[in-house]
């Protein structure tokens, strides 16, 4: 894997000394140095994507800190995200812009890949919702209008984002937006922006975006979502999106969610849209232009689109040549809970849609899931995924005998009668389900090892599932929607 990785990027170099394409003179502004991580004190992890870990580093020698994004070579040129990681890359390299993440050098060693980015202190937006259960007006306001200064900037280079969520909407320590993840970019034809040919043609770029946030536009050109068809990529695209994350924002959840991502698609291309009564005309009339079927008539595309979307009464009172100067809206702390109607719901609804089939196959079980009856089973498909990332996530190493490796972990909560308590699952390829107190990493139980005991998951909906053991049934809800894989992952390691 590693070779092929070498072999990807010696084929770049190739082409660009040759003279190929349209990057015969690229230069990096954001260096490749020749750093180690032991330059490095690595410190907590701000976040786990679905191919990278991002850490706050400190750099020894000069005490900058950054947000480092790792990634493990074996795992994204298995995983084909290669593209991905080399687009951020080049794309990060040539933005400029307060309301961008910036990328400030690049090294790697044998293993990984190391992106140093400026560090957002203040968690996204997702964070910001849950936490407060729904924003104010005034507060979805600010962070409109700091996404939309970016996206135009974004758009006037001729780049769609692709990917635009409040899981991707990062905050400053002191509350000001910042949009990261541009592994889903898409340059169009005319971009200012200077990419790789190789970039541009990968086939694995294939992307139709998260399921929450996808137009209905991207989902009628694909009916199977694992064909290797490009979907359109229009300003369009980012608008929608900005569409319902400021849907979000105001009541808590997104505008389509369901229970599963079939449901939510249904309900996309049908726009089946709901405005809660405590919407203000002006926020309505905002998010129903913003979700218009047609892409070049959401307001913001087209020639003086943003000069439209500026002007639009929802952001009367925004001075939008000082808005980094302006105060930003109170961040909401960790211990803070929400207490809005959007509060019981607001889990991640992000999953994200790649290269998988998720059309004919997609069976409801009738418990408001669905399951799968092919081998393209997006849910199996995770499980391979998760593998991966999750064994490159250090943290729970101290909790496995010599040799096991974790299959799958996440943070979930278990629930018992009216109470509920954070606990940090751990299935390991040995195979055995841990249950560990994340806060002070200590190891409460083993909830199940290999041993004659019979085990089966009951799966209650995207969320929730129970652990049936034979004299104890516990109960257990994935924010993260990853019921399903929990099932997968420990019946697989059951059934082996
Ligand atoms: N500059 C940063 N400062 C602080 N936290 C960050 C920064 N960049 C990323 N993160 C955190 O790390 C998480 C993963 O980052 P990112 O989304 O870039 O990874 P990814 O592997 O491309 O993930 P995916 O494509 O699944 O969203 C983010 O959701 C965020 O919580």
């Amino acid at each position: 894997m590693e070779r092929e990785f070498e072999a990807k990027v010696r084929m770049e170099q190739r082409q660009r000394s040759s003279g190929a394409g349209r990057t015969s003179n690229l230069r990096f502004r954001a260096p490749q140095e020749n750093f180690t991580a032991d330059d490095f004190g690595m410190g907590k992890v701000y976040g786990v994507g679905s191919y990278s870990k991002v850490v706050r580093a400190t750099k020894k020698d000069t005490g900058n800190v950054y947000a480092m994004k790792i990634m493990d070579k074996k795992f994204i040129t298995k995983e084909n995200k290669v593209t991905f990681a080399k687009l951020e890359r080049v794309i990060l390299d040539q933005l400029d812009h307060p309301g961008v993440i910036r990328l400030f050098f690049t090294f790697q060693d044998n293993c990984y890949l190391y992106m140093a980015l400026e560090p957002c202190e203040g968690g996204d937006l997702f964070e910001q919702i849950s936490r407060k259960g729904r924003l104010s007006e005034n507060e979805a306001r600010f962070y409109a209008a700091e996404i939309v200064d970016a996206l135009e900037y974004i758009h006037g280079l001729g780049l769609v984002h692709r990917d635009i969520k409040p899981e991707n909407l990062l905050l400053t320590a002191d509350g000001h937006i910042k949009i990261a993840d541009f592994g889903s970019v898409k340059p169009i034809s005319n971009s200012k922006i200077t990419v790789l040919p190789d970039l541009l043609n990968d086939k694995s770029c294939t992307f139709v975006g998260t399921a929450a946030y996808v137009p209905p536009e991207v989902l009628s050109s694909s009916p199977s979502l694992s064909q290797k068809k490009s979907s359109p990529a229009t300003y369009g695209n980012d608008l929608w999106a900005l569409g319902c994350t400021l849907y979000q924002m105001l009541s808590g959840t997104s505008p389509f969610k369901d229970t599963s991502d079939w449901l939510i698609f249904q309900r996309i291309i049908a726009r089946d849209l709901r405005f809660p009564d405590y919407f203000s005309d002006e926020a309505s009339d905002l998010i129903d232009k913003l979700l218009d079927v047609d892409p070049s008539k959401r307001l913001g595309a087209g020639l003086d689109g943003y000069a439209a979307l500026k002007f639009h009464p929802f952001f009367k009172g925004i001075g939008w040549k000082n808005l980094r100067a302006s105060s930003p809206p109170q961040l909401a702390q960790e211990s803070d809970v929400g207490n809005g109607d959007g509060t019981q719901s607001n889990v991640h609804n992000t999953s994200q849609i790649r290269e998988y089939s998720i059309s004919q196959n997609t069976v409801h079980d009738g418990n408001g899931g669905t399951t799968s009856s092919s081998s393209s089973d997006p849910q199996t498909n995770n499980v391979s995924k998760l593998v991966s990332i999750d064994s490159f996530d250090s943290k729970w190493q101290d909790f496995l005998e010599y040799g096991e490796t974790i299959v799958m972990t996440s943070t979930v909560k278990k629930l018992h009668k009216l109470r509920s308590k954070k606990v940090q699952l751990i299935l390991t390829d040995k195979p055995r389900l841990i249950c560990v107190d994340p806060n002070r990493l200590e190891r409460r139980k083993i909830l199940w090892c290999d041993s004659p005991v019979e085990v089966t998951i009951q799966v209650v909906n995207n969320s929730l599932f129970k652990i049936c053991l034979p004299k104890k049934i516990r109960s257990f809800e994935d924010a993260k929607e990853r019921a399903w894989q929990w099932k997968k992952a420990i019946e697989g390691l059951v059934r082996q």
